[in-house]
């Protein structure tokens, strides 16, 4: 696969997991964290055996897809097969595919388990569980599913979690499915990587889409991911960044399964350079050449915040990632600050000036490069007539002037979020994007870990001043997930 060498929780966990034992490793985003548990997983299964061996539950679809991959590439040599499950496609494809003896299964927990209701999977083999993105796969939304398929499994069985986070009340809840787990975490001062240039602006809320296009005229970014916080917000954003002559389109969790492909096959070839996303595309997702992330709105917590800002600087690559902060958010900013234990360089708003000097510069390098390329002989003497009549100057001007994307003011319909604050009621089960569960209201801050100023809470008052009930609020903020 052309790894030179292991990193750091490769070297660390590879023989804790060969050994046998339970683990729970934590490392920064883009760290190789797949193939640490990707190439024990594949050493330990048997390809005589015509079982499942092992099971690799994801929180999102698209996760599942490319943790599937890159086993299918670790297990190649070996004739190992990984099969990805998930909701959204057709489930007899899936029966059919399951027949054909996996020894390794990349799931999703929802169609996890509509398989094993309808006794369509045989977990009797299963050695060894991974929860890819454990801290988020243990959290509300998705706790209830997990403890139900962990129940079907084998008691004698090895189970692996992974994250890049890892809150401590979360370890405790993990510790209930674990047989004494080794913890392997790779020591970092701070939970973000250090490649990752981390700004932030303070905009007013009705001005956060202008900077937005100002900045993308700036940084022209070869690809880039947006996240917005709700997918109405994805859809308005998608469009109004269409409307201004931007190449972008969005993926969230209301959209049909072969758009959700279509989209991200259209960003990993570049036909799109911009994905605007909910957190759906904030974990896991390892597409090479994204450059840029921009919150747009910034995340409802510090662990959002890690993993969407880790979509770019990956195994040691550079990126930058820009947070947009409204005046009433900058407390929640600074409690992501120091909680990830890392300060975000504050920048001041791009000027029209600025964007406009962006999509010059990128003009020029253009034209430069076509100057130096071939067939332009056809050109020339066409050129030469046209300086009989213009001077240089002019010509070459008009010529930059046409090959420039100047910024562009076609209005554009934005919804008005309300600022997220600190202070603010707890997420409940309702909000983690699962319905409502009894008693989930006052349950209020169980289960979920510390936040600043936790409790000391007041609904937040929306644009206009006026108090928004948390049940809207909460399903309007819910969780976009799988
Ligand atoms: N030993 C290695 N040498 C070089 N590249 C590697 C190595 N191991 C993994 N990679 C590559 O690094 C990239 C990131 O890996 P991976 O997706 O497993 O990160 P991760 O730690 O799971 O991140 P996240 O927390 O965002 O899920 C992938 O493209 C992977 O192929
Ligand atoms: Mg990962």
């Amino acid at each position: 696969m052309g790894f030179e060498e292991a990193t750091p929780i490769q070297e660390e966990t590879i023989p804790v997991v060969l050994q046998g034992q339970d683990l729970i490793g934590q490392a920064q985003t883009g760290t190789g964290k797949t193939a640490a548990f990707g190439i024990p997983l594949v050493e330990k299964v048997s390809g005589e055996k015509e079982q499942i061996q092992a099971v690799v539950l994801t929180p999102t679809r698209e996760l599942a897809v490319q943790v599937a991959e890159e086993l299918n590439k670790i297990g190649n040599v070996k004739r190992i097969t990984a099969l990805p499950i998930y909701g959204g496609q057709d489930i007899t494809r899936q029966i059919r595919a399951l027949k054909k003896h996996p020894q390794i299964i990349v799931a999703t927990p929802g169609r996890f388990m509509d398989h094993m209701n309808r006794r369509t999977i045989r977990l009797q083999g299963v050695e060894m569980v991974v929860l890819d993105e454990a801290d988020e796969m243990l959290n509300m939304g998705f706790v209830d599913d997990i403890k139900a398929i962990l129940k079907e499994m084998p008691e004698e069985r090895q189970t692996l979690l992974f994250s890049a986070t890892m809150p401590r009340p979360i370890q405790e809840i993990a510790r209930n499915f674990m047989k004494d787990p080794v913890t392997i975490s790779i020591k970092a001062k701070e939970l973000t990587v250090p490649n990752i240039v981390q700004h932030y602006m303070e905009v007013p809320e009705k001005q956060k889409f202008d900077v937005l296009c100002r900045l993308l005229d700036i940084h022209s970014p070869d690809l880039a991911i947006i996240f917005g916080r709700t997918k109405r917000r994805v859809d308005e954003l998608s469009e109004a960044l269409n409307k201004r002559g931007y190449g972008a389109e969005g993926i969230h969790g209301d959209l049909n399964q072969a758009k959700r492909d279509s989209v991200l096959r259209k960003f990993k070839e570049g036909t799109i350079e911009v994905l605007v996303a909910t957190d759906v595309a904030a974990r896991g997702l390892d597409i090479s050449g994204v450059t840029h992330v921009y919150n747009f709105d910034i995340p409802q917590d510090s662990e959002s915040y890690v993993h969407r800002i880790g979509r770019t600087g990956r195994a040691g690559k550079t990126g930058l990632a820009i947070t947009l902060v409204t005046p009433r958010e900058i407390d929640h900013l600074r409690y992501i600050e120091k909680t990830t234990n890392r300060k975000m360089e504050r920048r001041p708003v791009p000027t029209l000036a600025e964007a406009i000097e962006g999509q010059q510069r990128l003009t020029v390098e253009k034209l430069m490069e076509t100057v130096g390329s071939d067939g332009l002989t056809m050109y020339k003497s066409l050129a030469e007539q046209l300086l009989d009549d213009v001077d240089s100057v002019s010509l070459v001007a008009a010529a930059l002037k046409m090959l420039t994307k100047e910024p562009d003011t076609t209005p554009v319909r934005l919804t008005e979020e309300a600022p997220l604050r600190v202070g603010k009621k707890k997420f409940t089960d309702q909000s983690r994007g699962r319905g409502p569960r009894p008693g989930a209201a006052k349950r209020g801050g169980g289960g979920g870990f510390a936040r600043a100023g936790q409790g000391k809470g007041r609904p937040p008052v929306n644009p206009r001043g006026r108090r928004e009930r948390d049940t809207s609020r909460d399903r309007a903020w819910g969780r976009d997930r799988d």
